[in-house]
C-alpha cells in the first residue's frame, strides 16, 4: 500500500507523544487515536505497527541516524525496517535527512555494540551479563524485536479445537494448533477477532501460549479449592476454571479494581460459574486470611517488570530500570509470603512472573525457602509431564521466546508439606 503524506505525519505526531514514555506506549496511542477520529483503520494500523516497529528498534535507529528527534526516528525506521524506499519520500523530506536516510539502509548491524543489536539498555545488558553469554544475550533480544503472534486460547467448557481450527480455517484464518499448550491455537495473521463468533461466544480468548501453561502447571483439579491471587483481568483465572470444568472454586483477588471489572464480561462470556471475584487492599488483607491453610492451589502471577513481554510491551525497557526491579523484588516476596499462607499441607502454590531476571525469580524463591522450611521444591518439567507437554527447562520452567516462541515466563512450584 503507497505510504501517504497524513500518515506520515500523523505517525510523526503520535512518536512525539508517545516517546517520553511516561505512561504505557499502548495507552498513548489508544489515547491519540480517540483524539484523531478521523483517522481510517489503514492509517491507524500503519501509525501502530510504525510507532512500535521504532519503539522495537529505537537504539538501532537512534545509533544510525545520532538523533533521538521522533520525524527522522520515523523516516529512518520506514526505510530500514518497513520497505519504503528512500526515493519515494523525496518530496516530503529535507536534504539533510534524504542524506541521513541513505546511510542507514548501508549500516550494518553487525558493525553495533551489543547493547544497539540485542535493543537492551545497557543497565539490562549489566544485569544479563552476570548470567549469560553474549551470544545468548544477542539471540534472546533478537527475538524479542519480533513482534509476537497471536495465540488463541480454546474454552474447552464450550468447544473442542479441533472444531475450532475447522471453523477458522474455513473463515480463511490461517492457523495451527499450538506445539504445547493442548488447549492453544496460533494464529499466523492478526485479524480482528475480537468481533469473530466464536470470541463473541467465548469458545476463545486471546492468551499467549506461555501463559496457558503456567494453568497447566498449576493443575487444579475439579472440586477443589484455588486462589489466583493476582488475577488481573483473569487472563489465567478463566483456564483454571475451564481446567476444573467449572466444579469448586476460583478466588480471583486483584489489588486493582479496574483490571478485575475487565474480568467480568471475560467471565460471562465464558459460562464458568465457579469464580469468584474479589478486590483485597493489599496481599495482607484480612479477607484472605480466612482462606489460611485451606487452599489447594495458589497461584501467584506477581507484578514484574514485564521484560519478558518485550514483543508486545517494548516500552517497558525503558519504563522499567535497576531501582524498579529492586521495588518489584520486594513486593513479589511480600506477595509470596502472604499467598503461601492459604496453602493447605499437601497443596501447591505456584510463582510465575513474565522476566527473564533471576532477582525477580530464582531470588525470591531463594529467599521464601530460607524462611518457610515448610515447602518444597517441586521439578516443574516432571509435572509438565504428568501433563503430557514436553518442555523440559530443569526444575523451574523457564520460557523464553527465542527457544519455545511464547513470552518469557518464569515459574516456580512449591508443595506444602504434609506433617
Ligand atoms: C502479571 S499481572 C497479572 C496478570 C493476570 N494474572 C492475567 O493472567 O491476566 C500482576 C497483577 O498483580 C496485581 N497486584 C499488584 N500488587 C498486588 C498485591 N499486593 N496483591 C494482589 N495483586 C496484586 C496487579 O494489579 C496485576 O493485575
Amino acid at each position: 500500500m503507497q505510504l501517504t503524506l497524513v500518515q506520515l505525519n500523523k505517525a510523526a505526531d503520535a512518536l512525539q507523544k508517545l516517546l517520553p514514555l511516561e505512561y504505557p506506549a499502548d495507552s498513548i496511542l489508544r489515547r491519540f487515536f480517540q483524539q484523531n477520529p478521523k483517522l481510517g483503520a489503514h492509517d491507524r494500523a500503519f501509525i501502530a505497527e510504525a510507532t512500535f516497529g521504532i519503539l522495537r528498534h529505537r537504539f538501532f535507529l537512534q545509533q544510525c541516524t545520532d538523533s533521538a528527534a521522533p520525524r527522522l526516528l520515523l523516516l529512518a525506521y520506514l526505510v530500514r525496517f518497513h520497505n519504503i524506499d528512500v526515493h519515494e519520500l523525496k518530496s516530503w523530506i529535507r536534504d539533510s535527512e534524504m542524506s541521513i536516510l541513505q546511510t542507514i539502509t548501508a549500516t550494518a548491524l553487525e558493525s553495533q555494540p551489543l547493547n544497539v543489536q540485542a535493543e537492551f539498555p545497557l543497565w539490562l545488558i549489566e544485569k544479563l551479563r552476570c548470567f549469560m553469554p553474549d551470544d545468548a544475550i544477542l539471540s534472546l533480544g533478537q527475538s524479542l524485536q519480533k513482534a509476537a503472534p497471536l495465540d488463541l486460547r480454546v474454552n474447552t467448557m464450550l468447544a473442542k479445537r479441533e472444531q475450532v481450527l475447522e471453523t477458522l480455517l474455513k473463515d480463511g484464518i490461517h492457523a495451527e494448533v499450538m506445539h504445547f499448550s493442548p488447549c492453544g491455537i496460533r494464529l499466523h495473521s492478526k485479524p480482528a477477532i475480537n468481533r469473530h463468533p466464536l470470541f463473541l461466544t467465548g469458545k476463545i480468548e486471546v492468551q499467549d501460549e506461555g501463559s496457558q501453561l503456567l494453568g497447566y502447571l498449576l493443575a487444579p483439579r475439579r472440586g477443589e479449592m484455588v486462589v489466583d491471587f493476582c488475577a488481573g483481568a483473569g487472563g489465567k483465572t478463566l483456564l483454571i476454571g475451564a481446567l476444573m470444568h467449572s466444579k469448586g472454586r476460583v478466588y480471583a483477588f486483584d489489588i486493582d479494581e479496574k483490571r478485575l471489572n475487565n474480568l467480568k464480561p471475560r467471565l460471562k462470556r465464558s459460562g464458568l460459574s465457579n469464580v469468584h471475584i474479589q478486590r483485597i487492599a493489599n496481599e495482607n488483607d484480612l479477607k484472605t486470611k480466612r482462606l489460611s491453610k485451606k487452599i489447594d492451589r495458589v497461584l501467584v502471577d506477581a507484578p514484574c517488570s514485564g521484560l519478558g513481554t518485550l514483543r508486545r510491551n517494548p516500552d517497558l525497557k525503558w519504563r522499567q530500570s535497576p531501582q524498579s526491579i529492586k521495588e518489584l523484588q520486594a513486593k513479589q516476596s511480600s506477595i509470596l509470603d502472604s499467598a503461601a499462607g492459604l496453602v493447605k499441607p499437601g497443596g501447591r502454590l505456584v510463582y510465575a512472573t513474565c522476566s527473564f531476571l533471576p532477582e525477580e525469580n530464582q531470588r525470591v524463591i531463594d529467599t521464601f525457602q530460607s524462611i518457610n522450611a515448610d515447602f518444597d521444591l517441586l521439578d516443574s518439567s516432571e509435572l509438565m509431564a504428568e501433563q503430557k507437554i514436553a518442555i523440559n527447562t530443569g526444575k523451574f520452567l523457564q520460557l523464553s521466546p527465542s527457544i519455545h516462541q511464547t513470552d518469557g515466563f518464569f515459574a516456580a512450584v512449591l508443595q506444602r508439606k504434609v506433617r
